[in-house]
């Protein structure tokens, strides 16, 4: 369980994520604009943009790794974060993979990574090496090692694609359970439906965070692709 810890003298709770004026360009292209965010603990955030519009730039230097050109990042030093592009190895077990990060993690047990390969219905492919797993199933893996060491803040990027329906509405499940432990959750996607299920949203357009409920736009690229 994470506490939500407030300024001295307020009932204002310090946001866990803190975004000021963050912008990044790559060459001459600048994608993020003075991107501004908040997101209080144990709150559900959405980012949501067409494709193209910096999404995974913003995400990436949340999660440090891509520098800022300008700006100001605060999040905790724990925090979890699963990429678009899962990181795993081909040739390795589910079972590997939940050790070297049980390592890497400094865990005693895999308790909550069974607790969410429960959830995620994909514990019978624990001893499966991850190349012969389908896309949505590699998918499950990816987010069980973001989250399988509990941390304050989880930054996920797309963490819904290849999901089946049953899958995907056991993510909000899960995202739910995550809010009630204390957990703050920052989500981006493209895809701008069940919006109602933020308590907070942000639009990313023209290289900027807009506060907003509305999704118009979202579904068109801004790239042509
Ligand atoms: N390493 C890079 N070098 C040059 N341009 C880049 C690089 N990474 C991203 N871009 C460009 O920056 C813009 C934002 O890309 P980004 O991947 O952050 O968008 P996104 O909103 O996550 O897109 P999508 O929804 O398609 O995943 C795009 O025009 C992309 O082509």
């Amino acid at each position: 369980m994470h506490a939500a810890h407030n300024t001295p003298g307020t009932t204002e709770p310090i946001p866990v994520l803190h975004v000021d004026d963050v912008h990044k360009s790559y060459g001459r292209h600048h994608v993020l604009r003075g991107a501004c965010l908040s997101l209080a603990a144990g709150h559900l955030g959405g980012v949501v943009g067409e494709n193209g519009s910096g999404k995974s730039t913003l995400l990436q230097m949340l999660a440090g790794q891509l520098a800022p050109d300008r700006g100001v990042i605060r999040r905790p030093a724990d925090f979890g974060y699963c990429p678009q592009r899962t990181v795993l190895h081909p040739a390795f077990t589910v079972q590997q993979h939940l050790r070297f990060f049980q390592v890497a993690y400094g865990l005693q047990n895999l308790d909550r990574a069974d607790h969410l390969m429960d959830i995620l219905g994909f514990t019978g492919y624990r001893h499966r090496q991850v190349s012969t797993l389908s896309g949505g199933t590699q998918q499950k893996l990816n987010l069980t090692l973001a989250l399988m060491h509990d941390p304050p803040l989880l930054l996920l990027d797309e963490p819904y694609q290849g999901f089946d329906w049953e899958t995907y509405e056991r993510f909000w499940e899960l995202a739910s359970d995550l809010k009630e432990r204390g957990s703050s959750v920052l989500i981006v996607s493209h895809l701008a439906f069940d919006l109602t299920r933020f308590d907070q949203l942000w639009h990313l357009r023209d290289g900027q965070l807009l506060n907003g409920t509305h999704a118009e736009g979202t579904a068109t690229n801004r790239e042509g692709r």
